[in-house]
């Protein structure tokens, strides 16, 4: 979108370093420290394995024999405290920097102007939030702290062969660098496969909330087939995907497996010929063979941290991408707060707006809502009356033109101070999961009884409520599936009242209800509308008479305004839907 600059570029090194790393510097050290520890204490059973062959065994020494277990059992047993103490601290770490992020995100998220989410798929965003996050484990986490480990003992290990052999370590010294080489390469072939990776589940996952939650349509339509193969196509995708990357992590392990092969195949021969000719002893052979593995071993773990790291920077490409984004309310400009003593009334002058450039959808409108009156909007499908509800409510801002709340330019001012002074009652009410009493008081969670009771007989709540065993505490199920078309709406109305704000944007339900219902509805909502500027896009002929002044739209310009008796009796446009449909 236009006022939300995307920021493509990858994550750098240096920012998740200052970022993620160095706040946690002193936990990390502990666990490098700790890491350490416990490599070194890896290395004393190959060292004691040196002299076992050669003081030991040779020398029939049984009091070096004792010395050499209790020294090997003392490091192993040090080996598995530090280990252990290790994931304690690190993995907890990880899983809390794991939920602040979470709600870092999801908070950012929130703050998103609503054209993001009506151009990003839900699913794609809970993915954002919940999985992408995920990989700092692997940077907090042990996965760094191993690396930093396997390293220093790999150099330490490399140390001790050299003081063996040096000819034997720099033999071995040629596959490793393959090896190396190999999963350099392979590191950057996978890092957008990962990238990728996140980017097709998040597509999966969000096209699969979708499907779940229109079940009823796809029932309706007898459309399984079609989601299921829409599913089966995405994760075939996904399967791919993986598939692209395990060749890469495959010719690694398979790779390191044979290079290794080679490089241990060369130490039996050159250490056999070396022992031949008595340059070499059976302990060094022996202990060359186990520092080996000590100095191998980390390189090759390494290639599967390597891979842990590279996703997770792919994650965090991707968290940062969306944290780039501005939110709603980030402009400096929006300072201004919307007093407590706010009127309500409403101008919008020479506005204009489009969706997309160049594509104008309302133009050059201008509208005077006084504090406290009604303000019905009518004119056919796709004539604007929605998008200038929008602009009324903050939702979008207009490309020219301006809008004032008593004297207040909307440009200037916090949002979050202008929409407390906010209600929204729209067509598809979106109801929580959980009881009728929580979803009216979401809109105020502080409200005493008496206004909730209040907003509950306004909206002639307990007239069905009465009649549920649970009474208000019925829960609704998810998007209010459990209550009727009508029933829902007075919920809303409810949760509206109770807010009691000084601006009303409505929605009104083109449901066809009984007259019983309808007269309900009407009667909450003449008393939602009560006191306060209300913008109504109006299908009640009921609402419209009532309404002090009506504005007809058309193709995105007002070509009608005034009251109902005033509209009807100039026979233009109002006229005429007024006369050919029952309801506008
Ligand atoms: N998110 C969007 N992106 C691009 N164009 C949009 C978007 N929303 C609406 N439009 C376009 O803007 C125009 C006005 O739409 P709007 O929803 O305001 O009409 P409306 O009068 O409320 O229609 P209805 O009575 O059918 O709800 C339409 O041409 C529509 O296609």
């Amino acid at each position: 979108m236009k006022e939300n600059q995307t920021n493509p570029k990858k994550v750098s090194i240096t920012k998740v370093f200052k970022d993620i790393v160095w706040p946690r510097w002193k936990l990390l050290l502990i666990g490098l420290i700790l890491i350490i520890i416990n490599r070194l204490c890896g290395l004393v059973l190959p060292g004691a394995s040196k002299y076992l062959m050669d003081d030991v065994v040779v020398n029939k020494d049984f009091e070096m024999l004792k010395t050499v277990v209790i020294a090997v059992i003392s490091a192993i047993f040090v080996q598995a405290i530090s280990s252990f103490a290790l994931t304690r601290l690190l993995s907890v770490e990880a899983q809390r920097l794991i939920a602040q992020l979470r709600v870092k995100v999801q908070k950012h998220v929130m703050s998103l102007p609503i054209s993001y989410f009506d151009n990003t798929k839900s699913g794609v965003l809970v993915s954002r939030i919940m999985s992408d996050v995920e990989g700092v484990r692997n940077l907090v986490g042990t996965g760094l702290v191993q690396l930093i480990g396997g390293s220093i003992t790999a150099i330490i290990s490399f140390f001790l062969l050299i003081n063996i052999s040096p000819s034997m370590t720099f033999f071995v010294l040629v596959p490793i660098s393959i090896f190396g080489l190999i999963s350099l390469k392979a590191f950057k072939f996978i890092r957008p496969i990962f990238r990728k990776r996140g980017k097709i589940r998040a597509e999966v996952t969000g096209r699969l909330t979708e499907s779940l939650n229109g079940v009823r349509i796809i029932k309706g339509f007898n459309a399984e087939e079609q989601e299921n193969k829409i599913f089966e196509a995405g994760t075939i995708r996904l399967y791919e995907n993986v598939k692209k990357s395990l060749t890469s992590t495959a010719i690694m392990t398979s790779s390191s497996t044979f290079l290794l092969g080679v490089a241990s195949t060369g130490i039996m021969g050159i250490g056999g010929y070396k022992i031949i000719q008595g340059e070499l002893s059976i302990g060094d052979f022996l202990a060359f063979t186990l520092y080996l593995g000590f100095m191998i071993a980390p390189i090759v773990q390494m290639s599967n941290i390597g891979s842990q790291l590279t996703e997770a920077f792919a994650g965090l490409d991707r968290t940062e991408e969306l944290m780039n984004l501005s939110g709603e309310n980030d402009d400096d400009k929006r300072k201004e707060e919307v007093p407590n003593t706010i009127q309500g009334n409403i101008i919008l002058k020479d506005v204009n707006f489009e969706y997309e450039e160049n594509k104008e959808v309302l133009h050059d409108i201008n509208i005077e809502a006084k504090a406290g009156t009604i303000t019905a909007l009518v004119g056919s499908s796709g004539s604007g009356k929605t998008t200038i509800a929008s602009l009324i409510a903050s939702f979008l801002n207009p490309t020219s033109g301006k809008i004032f709340i008593d004297d207040q330019d909307l440009r200037f001012v916090d949002l979050y101070s202008y929409r407390q002074h906010l209600g929204v009652v729209l067509q598809d009410d979106f109801l929580f999961e959980g009881s009728i009493e929580e979803n009216i008081k979401f809109s105020n969670p502080t409200a005493t009884e008496e206004e909730f009771k209040n907003a509950v007989d306004a909206a002639y709540v307990s007239e069905f409520t009465d009649r549920f065993e649970e009474g208000l505490q019925t829960i609704i199920g998810e998007r209010g599936v459990k209550l009727s078309g009508g029933q829902r709406q007075r919920v809303a109305i409810a949760r509206a009242i109770i807010a009691d704000p000084k601006i009303i944007i409505l929605d009104e339900a083109t449901s066809n209800l009984d007259t019983e219902s309808e007269a309900l509805i009407q009667e909450s909502l003449d008393r939602l509308m009560k006191g306060r500027t209300t913008i109504v896009i109006a299908h009640r002929l009921s609402t419209i008479q009532k309404a002090d002044q009506i504005l007809v739209l058309h193709q995105g310009n007002i070509i009608e305004q005034g009251t109902h008796d005033e509209l009807i009796e100039k026979e233009g446009r109002y006229h005429q839907l007024y006369k050919y449909q029952a309801r506008i």
